[in-house]
């Protein structure tokens, strides 16, 4: 039986939706959420993010700005654009596009962004938040993943959610999301000896490690729910994810495709965050 696709564009299409009207609403009040977004260097790929972080931006009403910053810009330059953000009134979110050249330390970048505009929640107060279970800003791709899991109607509590990869964009918080919702959960990596054995028992299957096609059906238990964030660009400028989607389909009970559904999803959530920052900055005023 073959799995069924889960259809991404759907899922993006409801949630912007209803991000559209809540925008709406605050500018009633005079109030336009605004993110702001820099990028240092000129990674082609990066531009292609950004561009389409702002084209967004642009149909759910939230106001953007890009800061295309050239790649010998010093650490100091960054920070002072930094405090500059952080005093916008406009401004609600700050997303600092990552990896920065090697020249920059990215932890005094992030620690750098205030808590309340860090959209992407990679700020320690932000991650520390997360850990403990109180409300705060939500990591994108994560949260991304279980908006997606409850729009197709999966129950997470008391399942087996297996998360392979472990770093502190997608792995961690993932596998801290999937707890907070009552998965048993398992993360696995490179240093996992036995993975397959592992990953055959979840009932759901995230995986992030940034290996094109790695997963196949061997590693799938039949009927599982299958969630690809992995984004590999092929040498024929392909996009394709880190599992191997025919082949898997024809094991997994859902799939998600690549490109077509995380990534569309993680933009999904950083509008999310950025409308949750301006209304909690409403509040507060
Ligand atoms: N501070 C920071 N925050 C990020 O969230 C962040 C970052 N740095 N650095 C780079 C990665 C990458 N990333 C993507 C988001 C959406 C798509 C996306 O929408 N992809 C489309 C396809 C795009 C295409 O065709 O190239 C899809 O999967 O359907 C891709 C990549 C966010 N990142």
């Amino acid at each position: 039986m073959a799995a069924e696709r889960i259809n991404g564009k759907q899922i993006v299409a409801e949630i912007r939706e209803q991000i559209s009207q809540e925008v709406q609403s605050l500018k009633d009040k005079g109030i336009q959420p605004g993110l702001a977004v820099v990028l240092v260097g000129d990674d082609p790929a990066s531009a292609v993010y950004v561009r389409n972080k702002a084209k967004s931006c642009a149909d759910v009403g939230i106001h953007s700005e890009v800061y295309r910053l050239p790649a010998e810009t010093s650490q100091s330059e960054l920070l002072q654009l930094i405090g500059k953000l952080n005093a916008d009134s406009h401004i609600h979110g700050i997303l600092v596009q990552l990896p920065l050249p090697a020249h920059i330390n990215e932890d005094a970048v992030i620690d750098a962004i205030s808590p309340d505009k860090d959209v992407d929640c990679f700020h320690p107060v932000n991650v520390g938040n997360l850990m403990i279970g109180k409300p705060g800003m939500l990591p994108c791709t994560p949260a991304g993943v279980i908006e997606v899991l409850k729009k197709i109607g999966i129950s997470i509590e008391g399942k087996h959610a297996v998360v392979v990869g472990r770093s502190n964009i997608v792995g961690k918080p993932m596998a801290m999301l999937l707890l907070r919702e009552n998965a048993t959960v398992t993360v696995c990596h490179s240093r996992t000896p036995n993975m397959e054995e592992i990953t055959k028992q979840a009932d759901i299957l995230v995986v992030a490690v940034g290996r094109a096609q790695m997963i196949e059906a061997r590693h799938i238990k039949p009927g599982a729910v299958v969630i690809d964030v992995g984004m590999n660009r092929l040498d024929n400028g392909k996009l394709t994810g880190d599992v191997h989607y025919d082949d898997a389909a024809q094991v997994a009970g859902y799939i998600t495709p690549v490109p077509g559904c995380v990534g569309p999803m993680t933009i999904t959530m950083l509008l999310q965050n950025t409308l949750q920052a301006a209304k909690n900055k409403a509040s507060q005023a």
